[in-house]
């Protein structure tokens, strides 16, 4: 488990991160939402024992990050944001002497330095120094190091920042397949990344937790949550139906795209009515969609709103 317990940092007056506290269980994987500034970066830094905290404390798979750093370590795999320091070495080098930092001795070693080569798909830039690498393979050999060790818990800032969409993909693909055993907590701005690898989402703004939810109930928070959107070339006279039944509250038509989205009545469901609705008038429809609900809007909502409340 990881657990943060009213963990703070201050920089001089300046408060970045404000009594912060979750627990983080095997086989979930925490998603750290949050505007430029958050104090994401800064959370993670904590935990993986690089910052000391103001106050507050943190443990690590039961180790006092603070008191028993060495174990910490052990037990947790941190990528930092950004590239890896020591750019003049090649992957190999830095992999190697990760290797050797964290103790791992033959057989073992190798096979470890096998694994996260074959996994991050370095292969190809193994003898090339880091400083010259694109970012995307930055990355790639900082995850590497990260996981090198194959540990229990892992801390990860902005993991698929600078890659392309396919090994955005591939990398989503690892944490997914790390996920079931391992405590992970990754920090993105990639709403769809909480899709695809969260099961649970923190939103942070101000160093403040403003939400703590799975990705499902944050969506259910949306206003798009159960709406039905279509698209037709029949645009005024379909919006002009849909706002005739009887649990729908409001249609509205996209500028952009003029797609257009009816909202149910609180509570009620309108799927059904839609469809039938479409069917009987032969509305010619080319997407048909129940909405789940949009997390861009809600994390706006969410820290938007604080940021009100902050200026009031
Ligand atoms: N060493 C420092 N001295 C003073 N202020 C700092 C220091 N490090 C971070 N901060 C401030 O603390 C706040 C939180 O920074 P942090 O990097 O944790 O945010 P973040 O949520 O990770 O942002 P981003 O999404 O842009 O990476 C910011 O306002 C930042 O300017």
């Amino acid at each position: 488990m990881i657990e943060t317990r009213q963990l703070s940092k201050r920089y001089g007056a300046f408060t970045a991160v404000d009594n912060i506290s979750f627990k983080v269980e095997p086989g979930q994987v925490l998603g750290f939402l949050g505007p430029n500034g958050a104090g994401k970066s800064t959370t993670m830094k904590m935990i993986a024992g690089f910052l000391a905290p103001t106050s507050g404390g943190i443990s690590v798979c039961g180790f006092d990050v603070q008191k028993q750093s060495i174990q910490t370590k052990q037990a947790l795999g941190y990528l930092p944001e950004g590239a890896p320091s020591y750019g003049e070495m090649t992957p190999r080098k830095f992999l190697s002497f990760i290797a050797d930092v964290r103790g791992l001795k033959g057989k073992h070693r190798e096979q470890r330095l096998d694994d996260v080569i074959e996994r991050l798909h370095l292969n190809a830039v193994l003898d090339q120094s880091i400083e010259t690498l694109s970012k995307g393979f930055k990355r790639r050999v900082g995850l590497a190091q990260a996981i090198l060790h194959d540990p229990q818990a892992l801390v990860l800032d902005e993991p698929t920042d600078g890659l392309d969409p396919n090994q955005k993909h591939e990398v989503r693909a690892l944490i997914n397949a790390m996920a079931r055993d391992k405590i992970i907590i990754i920090s993105t701005h990639i709403l769809e990344e909480v899709h695809e690898v969260c099961n649970r989402a923190i939103i942070i703004a101000h160093g403040k937790v403003l939400a703590d939810a799975t990705p499902s109930e944050l969506e259910a928070r949306s206003r798009y949550h159960q709406a039905v959107s279509l698209t037709t070339s029949n645009v005024t006279a379909t919006r002009e139906a849909l706002s005739r039944i009887a649990d729908v509250e409001a249609v509205e038509v996209d500028p952009q795209d003029h797609r257009i989205t009816a909202f149910p009545k609180p509570g009620r469901q309108i799927f059904a009515a839609v469809s039938e609705l479409v069917k009987a008038q032969g509305i010619p429809v080319s997407e048909l969609q129940l909405e789940s609900g949009r997390l861009d809007e809600v994390f706006r909502t969410i820290t938007q709103g604080e940021q009100q409340e902050a200026a009031a």
